[in-house]
């Protein structure tokens, strides 16, 4: 199968734009900040999260940074793939932010190049390219060590836009309604703006 977005599912197709950067989005250089304190990926509260930190790029782009630690291990001293994945996921998804567009991972392919081992420092860089309707498509990769170190782990994803609805019928009332009365107001339009 060729790599990149031409996979199946991952191809956009041929009346598909390019992604268009929210007037409001963050400048470029500015850290994104969590969309949810208890989010895996990147929540301030989550203990057992990844502490992913997001930086807002040129375009509809983004970097990340996260350090692997003894509790994201699969085999001993390197990192678990499922996790690899998480941090790629979570990395891609916080380019949505920077459309204002709700969206959720319908499809992810991960390629692992190269075992990342605990206490590395994984620099991911994610990119969309492409949206047609309510999908969304992006590019991710993760290097070891620094922005131009080896390369270690790269995604292919589509996203999907969804409403408040997805998350309020699905989820858990007493997680929606905590998240709801947050005191960080930036935290509750991230959640619930869409596309103003
Ligand atoms: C009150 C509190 C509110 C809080 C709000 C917080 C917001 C914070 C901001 C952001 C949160 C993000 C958090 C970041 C974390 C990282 C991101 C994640 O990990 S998200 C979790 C993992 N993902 C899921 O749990 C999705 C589960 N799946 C679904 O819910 C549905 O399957 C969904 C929404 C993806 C699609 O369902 P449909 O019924 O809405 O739409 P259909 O018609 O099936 O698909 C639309 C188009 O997409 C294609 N599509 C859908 N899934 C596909 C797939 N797997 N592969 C290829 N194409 C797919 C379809 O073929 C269709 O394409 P055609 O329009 O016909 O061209």
């Amino acid at each position: 199968m060729p790599p990149g977005p031409e996979r199946p599912g991952l191809t956009p197709p041929p009346d598909a734009a390019a992604p268009v950067r929210h007037r409001d989005a963050p400048a470029p250089g500015e850290l994104l900040g969590s969309h949810y304190d208890q989010c895996f990926g990147c929540g301030e509260d989550q203990a057992h999260g990844l502490h992913l930190v997001t930086t807002a790029g040129e375009g509809v782009s983004v970097t990340a940074e996260f350090t692997v630690r003894p509790a994201h291990q699969g085999a001993p001293g390197l990192a678990h793939g499922g996790v690899l994945a998480s941090a790629l996921d979570e990395t891609l998804g916080s380019l949505n932010w920077l459309l204002r567009t709700i969206a959720v991972t319908g499809r992810l392919e991960t390629d692992y190049v190269r075992p990342v081992p605990v206490g590395a420092t994984l620099h991911l860089a994610a990119r969309c390219h492409a949206v047609a309707g309510r999908k969304i498509f992006s590019t991710a990769e993760g290097r070891i060590g620094g922005p131009d170190g080896p390369l270690a782990v790269r995604a292919d994803a589509l996203f999907v836009e969804v409403k408040v609805d997805h998350f309020t019928t699905h989820g858990r009332p007493d997680e929606i309604r905590a998240a709801m009365a947050d005191p960080d107001q930036d935290k509750v339009t991230r959640a619930f703006e869409v596309n103003p």
